[in-house]
């Protein structure tokens, strides 16, 4: 999706069409925001608080704007907010804000393969239009399905069948799928054609919340607008990329969706091969989605089959104890993973995918370690390489580490750093979370 000359322009996938799609409508009616597994983990932790935050900034109005949850669990409108409310009480949030969001909530309980649950969302959600006096068909619905990828194309059924915007007076009907797109590629191609039979493109939003990141979306200014990098951003001056994803928690009671996955298709498949993506690829053409994603592409397809011994597999003591997991489960909750470009620029440069759940301690971050200097004239070499770290998470940076003269009258050396800590540059300047980001874009 892309702005040009202050109108949007979504764009469809060149597969599906080849020419743009102008849209120039003015939104006009009432938003109504379905949240399909309000009762789960990433409804509570990030989908509530991202449009929460989105509607203390101002960018979710309480006179356009209702907030529907859906699930299978039987809790009353009270229970859902009694669940969330913690969530949205964080940082400079006061607890009148909290609750006056809160009012805008309404729970649904339905299951997701019956039409009844559906039909009495639908029913809920045009009460709402009708109360807004929105002109029918003008009315916007948003799904966004926080749920297990094996119940999208059912979900997608029903919501088809009974909860769609009437007609096409500028509203709009749009649907927002989490990852992991499938388990593998018959079921992610299964799942497109599933999907794709009921919804147009232009009203499809698959989600991977890692793009929205700050310092993930920083990675092609970085690399593609400063000098510095070009030159040494290949297999002649870099080591290894490593690509690392810890958390401190384990999956607390997410057993129900997680266990059928396990931790490479949670976050090695989606989130680290994007950033993998955007830090191998070529300079794309533009910034178009098409162009990014056509480089993307490339580098997928030069990665070669990975071998078993480059793989490394583990599950923490205590993730059969979960409730939601079943007692002899072998899924994976840590994986290393080596994958070689076989490409010009990456030959012979391992890039090592890293995840795990319930590890010492919670962090994201691609560390690039450059090769020794010839000729160590100083014998600083053990001191350490020169790494470039980019830390997406906690505490946004980028730093540099390298070896420079240590103070002083003798000539002896030491490793410093080049830092760039996202607090201490930018006094006062919020970095919003992922979602926000991209839940406002939807
Ligand atoms: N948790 C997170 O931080 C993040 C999660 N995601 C993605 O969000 C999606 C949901 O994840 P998450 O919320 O963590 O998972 P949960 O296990 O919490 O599942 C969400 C809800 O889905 C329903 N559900 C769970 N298992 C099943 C099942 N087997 N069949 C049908 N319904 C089920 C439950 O609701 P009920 O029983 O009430 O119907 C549950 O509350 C996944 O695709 C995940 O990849 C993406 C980014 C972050
Ligand atoms: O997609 C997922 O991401 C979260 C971690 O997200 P983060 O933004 O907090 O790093 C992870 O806990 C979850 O298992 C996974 O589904």
């Amino acid at each position: 999706m892309g702005s040009g000359g202050g109108q949007w322009i979504v764009e469809k996938r060149s597969s599906f069409r080849s020419e743009p799609l102008e849209v120039n409508v003015s939104e006009t009616g009432c938003l109504s925001i379905v949240v399909l597994g309000a009762s789960g983990d990433l409804a509570k932790k990030k989908t509530f608080p991202a449009l929460f935050n989105l509607y203390r900034q101002g960018f979710l109005q309480s006179n356009e704007v209702h907030i529907f949850g859906y699930a299978r669990t039987k809790i009353s409108d009270d229970d859902l907010r009694n669940r969330i409310r913690s969530y949205l009480e964080k940082g400079s949030a006061k607890s009148e804000e909290v609750s006056e969001f809160l009012q805008l909530i309404k729970y649904v309980s339905g299951s997701y393969d019956t039409e009844g649950g559906f039909r009495m969302l639908d029913k809920e959600i045009s009460l709402h239009e009708e109360f807004r006096n929105s002109t029918e068909g003008s009315s916007r619905r948003l799904f966004y399905l926080a749920l297990p990828p094996s119940v999208y194309p059912v979900v997608c059924r029903m919501i088809k069948l009974c909860c769609m915007n009437k007609s096409h007076l500028g509203g709009w009907t749009r649907i927002v799928v989490e990852k992991p797109f499938g388990k593998d590629l018959d079921s992610a191609e299964k799942l497109s054609n599933q999907i794709g039979e009921l919804f147009e493109e232009p009203q499809l939003y698959r989600i991977d919340h890692y793009l929205g990141k700050e310092l993930v979306q920083n990675l092609l200014v970085l690399r593609f607008a400063n000098r510095f990098f070009l030159p040494l951003w290949n297999r002649d001056n870099i080591d290894n990329v490593q690509i690392v994803f810890r958390e401190d928690f384990g999956t607390e009671g997410r057993g129900g969706y997680f266990d059928e996955y396990g931790i490479i298709r949670d976050i090695i498949q989606n989130h680290l091969l994007q950033v993998l993506c955007l830090v191998a690829m070529e300079k794309p053409v533009s910034l178009k989605p098409e162009h990014i994603r056509d480089e993307k592409v490339k580098v997928l397809q030069s990665v070669m089959p990975i071998k078993d011994e480059e793989v490394v597999l583990g599950q923490y003591n205590g993730y059969r104890d979960d409730p939601t997991v079943p007692d002899h489960s072998n899924t994976p909750t840590f994986a290393t993973v080596v994958l070689r470009i076989h490409n010009e620029r990456w030959e012979g440069v391992p890039f090592i995918l890293k995840a795990g759940k319930a590890l010492n301690s919670r962090k994201a971050e691609i560390r690039i370690q450059f090769k020794d200097v010839p000729g160590d004239i100083f014998r600083c070499k053990n001191q350490g390489r020169n790494e470039f770290v980019i830390r997406l998470q906690p505490s946004e940076a980028m730093y540099m580490k390298l070896t420079v003269k240590q103070p002083g009258l003798e000539m002896s050396t030491v490793q410093s750093e080049l830092d760039l800590s996202y607090k201490q540059r930018y006094h006062g300047v919020t970095i919003p979370d992922a979602y926000e980001r991209l839940l406002l874009d939807t």
